[in-house]
């Protein structure tokens, strides 16, 4: 476990600080004087090691005044949130995210109201959470009014002041507590915000589906988010963002978890939302329209639910013919699915017949994976050439052609198939 020294040396160490567009922005803003700080997600990364993320800082100047600054030094600067006192400076292809200090005037529960401030207690104050109000300044030295580091270290999960107050200035942050517990929490969430989070969680019912999707994609890209969407489902949140998940076989997720690490493969949240809801296509479409799903994340879904279950003992000629007629991302989506399962099953239950049947999906997987589908070798130019008139029936001969060829494990060649069609197709 990090404890305070080595996260203070992690942060005078943090490669970041150094960068060239990090050293700009403090300097152009009076770095030296305090009135420019990295904060955020990039300050709470480096304390817990892992000093990833884009640098975002806050600053005491006006919107105008960094643009003006910006303007004089050369800098690029881009208005990117100016209601929200957000300008972007880019400095050697990096872009920072600098924001006024602000104070919250009034809030509707989604849009917090903002005036600009200088006061960096009160600006720490309108933040969500204790280890998101961390500040670096210009020389690497931290400033933590709120206990920040303490809750980083003890991995608390802490909503600053009266969590309610700070969920109704924004529902999202019910979803966030989630989310940073389940990447930096250890234990059970915090009682306090988890009471405020299961009090007030219809307000999520608010959000725009594309916040609600983007932060659930991050719940379930943290290496381990079993523990915070079992909390997410027992306080009912689950059910009102995720209900094809509520009643399904949440266990599933430790599986996935377990072959991602043991097997290598990478984490990818869609397929972790895919091992918790049902396969069925009317389900994954009405969450792809519910949730605003890319189209190729709603395809994804809707093919793997529609896909046809593969059995150890499937023969490789039928898993070829699955393959080819089949979609082969959501076969393997499937085969992987049941791989953990079988996996995490056999921990519980060591027996040959689970152990063959892992060893034949392990078979199954490697196959799909080198699949390249056969080219079928006749087109309707070669009816033509026997005289078939192009439309419907034409149609139904190539097809009946091809079911022949795939039956017969792709081998037949044209000649063949040409023969085949003048004997039972042009008699
Ligand atoms: N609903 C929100 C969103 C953000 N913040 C504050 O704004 C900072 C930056 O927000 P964002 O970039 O969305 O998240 P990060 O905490 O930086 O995390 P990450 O970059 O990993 O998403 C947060 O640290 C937090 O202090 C907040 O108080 N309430």
């Amino acid at each position: 476990m990090t404890d305070l020294n080595a996260a203070l040396e992690n942060i005078q160490r943090a490669a970041w600080l150094k960068r060239p567009a990090v050293r700009a922005v403090f300097e152009l803003l009076d770095g030296d004087q305090g009135h420019v700080r990295a904060v955020g997600g990039i300050v709470r990364n480096t304390i817990l090691g892992d000093p990833g993320g884009d640098v975002d800082m806050a600053s005491i100047f006006t919107p105008d005044e960094v643009m003006a600054r910006a303007e004089k030094a050369g800098i690029k600067a881009v208005p990117t949130g100016i209601d929200h006192g957000t300008v972007t400076l880019v400095v050697e292809d990096e872009a920072i995210e600098v924001t006024t200090l602000r104070q919250d005037v009034k809030t509707d529960g989604r849009h917090a109201e903002v005036a600009f401030g200088t006061d960096w207690e009160e600006d720490a104050k309108r933040r969500d959470f204790t280890v998101n109000a961390l500040y670096v300044l210009a020389d690497g030295t931290l400033y933590d009014p709120l206990n920040g580091v303490q809750d980083c270290l003890d991995r608390n999960v802490h909503f600053i002041g009266d969590a309610a107050a700070r969920i109704e200035e924004d529902y999202l942050r019910i979803l966030r507590f989630f989310r940073f517990f389940a990447y930096y929490g250890s234990g059970r969430p915090e009682a306090g915000g988890l009471k405020a989070a299961a009090k007030l969680k219809a307000g999520v019912r608010g959000l725009s589906a594309e916040r609600v999707w983007t932060e659930l994609k991050k719940i379930l890209s943290a290496p381990d988010p079993s523990r915070a969407l079992l909390w997410m489902r027992t306080t009912g949140i689950l059910a009102l963002v995720l209900p094809e998940g509520e009643k399904w076989g949440m266990d599933a997720i430790h599986g996935i978890v377990a072959a991602e690490e043991e097997l290598e493969w990478e984490i990818d949240p869609l397929f972790r939302l895919i091992s918790i809801i049902p396969p069925q296509a009317d389900k994954a479409k009405a969450l792809a329209e519910r949730l605003k799903l890319s189209n190729s994340e709603a395809d994804r879904l809707v093919k793997w639910a529609m896909v046809t279950p593969i059995a150890p003992e499937t023969s490789n000629s039928a898993l070829e013919q699955f393959l080819y007629w089949g979609d082969q991302a959501a076969i393997l989506d499937r085969l992987r699915l049941d791989l953990a399962a079988l996996r995490q099953k056999l921990k519980q239950d060591q027996n040959m017949d689970l152990m063959a049947k892992i060893g034949a999906l392990h078979q199954h997987m490697e196959k799909a994976l080198d699949w390249t589908a056969p080219v079928f070798p006749l087109g309707g130019k070669d009816l033509i050439a026997l005289g078939v008139e192009p439309g419907e029936e034409m149609g139904k001969i190539l097809k009946a052609l091809e079911q022949h060829w795939v039956d017969e494990g792709f081998q037949p060649g044209k000649d063949v198939l040409l023969a085949k069609a003048k004997a039972e197709h042009l008699a």
